[in-house]
């Protein structure tokens, strides 16, 4: 193979169904070496599909697959891997009972005889240090006691390791969902840079600015086709978000109210757990945590959590709460369970009738939901890891908002949904707040912050900043995020 050919993929006519859902209706496409391509498209597109068609995990209904101008017939996992191409999967797919070092030998089969764990420490190591300088991952962690950012950034920096194999084209699929904005633009600075050294990305992003501020040319995806493409240079997010097939209007946060806190009732009073000043949130406030990824934000939603059981010091709640859990992998999903019973599990008191659960309410339930957020599944009864990604989050999202809970925790919920989606669920988090629901809601998108009424920036486990509506900007935000503790 030569260099020049070895860096050129091509898909023909690739075709992908799963029973009667057609996930890829025919896709052309074609990746040149050193060519950065921005996929997007709405919740079920088909990309993270076409994604694992590339990387040999899923094998295409019909089509060809052309690397190196060889159409290749036996493509496989081993195959992708010896060509060079590597992927970074939205549902991560790194080994969390082995650390980090052993979880990169898995991918290195040469890397065997004496000391290899140190040796594969020393290369996930360097590389880290390369991607994301100050990550604070020791190659000897294990990776379920890593958060699900740095899961994050082990998958990504994984996927740029070399030893005996080429590598050519890394395909990252939502790689920075889990990312503070600070590391996802460290992510995103050193994509550039392998492009620019000769290597081949294909990112796909529900995050559009990423995609219009680095890609070379960027590809459309809806309903299982690409149905638009051409150099970044000629689209802006309204031409994307209108190609994509979604709705084109921009989120309009809330006018600020302009009234002073202190109305509504207090629904939670939380201090974090060193006894510093925490949070206050009363009815009908949406609640924003943010700060980098891993300062305290989760560990405070599970506090409020736990404080609504039982006792916790410094911890007062008043009411019910539902949590949007963040690692939909982990903590999330019932992956044995329909999607109808994935929504209705935190509504099951008011779906019974006498001691048994009625089957119809909660098929009426699901529907409701599939509706109100367009869950896209030719049935709710199926199972759960049939939606895709995006679509699983909304079906986490339903569970929160179907249950009769006041307080609804969200651990920055949006990871993975498009959109158009996420400008519903906008509006349906001010209508609910409306209604009197309490929202806190950790995001790692700045962005979203514009539509909460106060926001708390934590850093290291504190909160050290308390921003209203009205002083609220983006660079207040991260100005905070940085600031030590002591000096804010
Ligand atoms: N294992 C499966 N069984 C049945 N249907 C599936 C399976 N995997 C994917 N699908 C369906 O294929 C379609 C495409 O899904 P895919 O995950 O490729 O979408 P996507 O564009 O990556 O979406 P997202 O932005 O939410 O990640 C969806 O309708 C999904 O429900």
């Amino acid at each position: 193979m030569t260099g020049e050919a070895a860096g050129v993929v091509r898909l023909e006519a690739v075709a992908k169904s799963f029973g009667s859902v057609k996930a890829l209706a025919g896709v052309d496409f074609t990746v040149d070496a050193g060519e950065l391509i921005g996929l997007v498209g709405h919740n079920g597109a088909g990309k993270s599909t076409l994604m694992h068609i590339l990387a040999g995990t899923l094998a295409p209904s019909a089509g060809r697959i052309v690397i190196g101008g060889t159409v290749r017939p036996d493509y496989s996992v081993a195959t992708a891997q010896a060509l060079g191409l590597r992927c970074v999967f939205q549902e991560l797919s790194l080994c969390p009972n082995l650390t980090v070092a052993e979880n990169t030998r898995v991918i290195h089969a040469g890397l065997t005889g004496i000391g290899w764990r140190r040796r594969a420490g020393a290369l996930i190591g360097r590389k880290l240090d390369e991607i994301f300088p100050g990550h604070g991952i020791d190659p000897a962690d294990v990776v379920q006691d890593l958060s699900i950012g740095r899961r994050q950034m082990v998958e990504v920096a994984r996927a740029f390791t070399v030893t005996d194999e080429p590598l050519h084209l890394v395909i990252l699929d939502e790689p920075t969902s889990s990312l503070d904005a600070h590391t996802a633009g460290q992510l995103l600075a050193h994509v550039r840079r392998a492009v620019a050294g000769g290597v081949s990305c294909i990112l796909i992003s529900h995050v559009l600015g990423e995609i219009l501020d680095n890609a070379d040319r960027v590809l459309i995806m809806r309903d299982g086709a690409v149905v638009a493409g051409g150099p970044a240079a000629d689209y802006d997010r309204g031409r994307l978000v209108a190609a994509m097939g979604a709705d084109h209007r921009r989120a309009a946060p809330p006018a600020a109210s302009g009234k002073a806190r202190g109305a509504a009732p207090e629904r939670v009073r939380a201090a974090t757990p060193q006894g510093g000043a925490g949070l206050l949130a009363r009815a009908g406030e949406v609640i924003g945590l943010a700060g980098l990824a891993g300062h305290g934000q989760t560990e405070m939603l599970l506090r409020i959590f736990d404080g609504a059981r039982r006792r916790i010091p410094g911890v007062e709640v008043r009411g019910r709460v539902a949590l949007v859990a963040g690692d939909r992998q982990r903590d999330g999903v019932f992956p044995l369970w329909s999607i109808a019973d994935n929504i209705a599990v935190g509504s099951i008191a008011a779906l019974r009738r006498g001691l048994l659960i009625s089957r119809r309410r909660e098929e009426a339930l699901a529907e409701q939901w599939r509706r109100a957020i367009g869950i896209r599944t030719p049935d709710m009864a199926n199972n759960i890891l049939t939606l895709s990604g995006g679509n699983q989050q909304k079906a986490l999202f339903a569970r929160a908002l179907a249950c009769d809970a006041p307080i609804i925790l969200m651990d920055d919920p949006m990871r993975g949904v498009d959109v158009g989606t996420k400008l519903e669920v906008y509006d349906l988090i001010r209508a609910e707040a409306r209604k009197g629901r309490t929202f806190v809601w950790y995001t790692t998108e700045i962005e979203e912050l514009d539509h909460c009424d106060h926001v708390y920036v934590f850093r290291g486990g504190a909160v050290v900043a308390d921003l209203g509506r009205e002083e609220l900007t983006e660079e207040k935000v991260i100005q905070s995020s940085f600031l030590e503790a002591s000096q804010a």
